[in-house]
């Protein structure tokens, strides 16, 4: 899984040389940061109401396609701030041996 991240995280930052006539990851960059996030705020509406659906008919098929289209313009948000999907996964990596709750009162103590 972590290899696809990173083929997409190198993808996206090749992108950011390229014109936005031809690339549509250029043509959000142009558009800068506030246009990725509207699209990111899209997504994860469109990724809950997939995910309503899917627990009404049992199809999940849509809320996989809406998560894949969520996933990839939160990666661009992160590339147009110079974050590597890496970060993310080491992040998840290092919750492995800690509880949710644990994690949670973690967040607490750092703030
Ligand atoms: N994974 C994706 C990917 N997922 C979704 N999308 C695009 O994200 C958009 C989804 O937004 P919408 O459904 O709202 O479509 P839209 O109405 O056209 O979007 P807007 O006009 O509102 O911006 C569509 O244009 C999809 O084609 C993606 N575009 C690109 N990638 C990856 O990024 C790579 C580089 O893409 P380019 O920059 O286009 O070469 C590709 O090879 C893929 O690997």
């Amino acid at each position: 899984m972590s290899d696809v991240l990173t083929q997409l995280g190198d993808i996206l930052e090749q992108r950011k040389a390229a014109t936005a006539e031809k690339s549509y990851v250029a043509s959000l960059h142009a558009k800068g940061l506030n246009k990725i996030l509207e699209k990111v705020g899209e997504e994860a509406t469109e990724t809950i109401i997939a995910a309503k659906d899917a627990e009404l008919n049992g199809d999940t098929r849509d809320v996989v396609y809406e998560t894949a289209d969520l996933w990839f313009h939160t990666l661009v948000a992160l590339s147009h701030l110079g974050v590597r999907p890496e970060a993310v996964v080491n992040e998840l990596a290092s919750r492995f041996d800690m509880s949710g709750l644990e994690e949670k009162a973690s967040r607490t103590e750092k703030k």
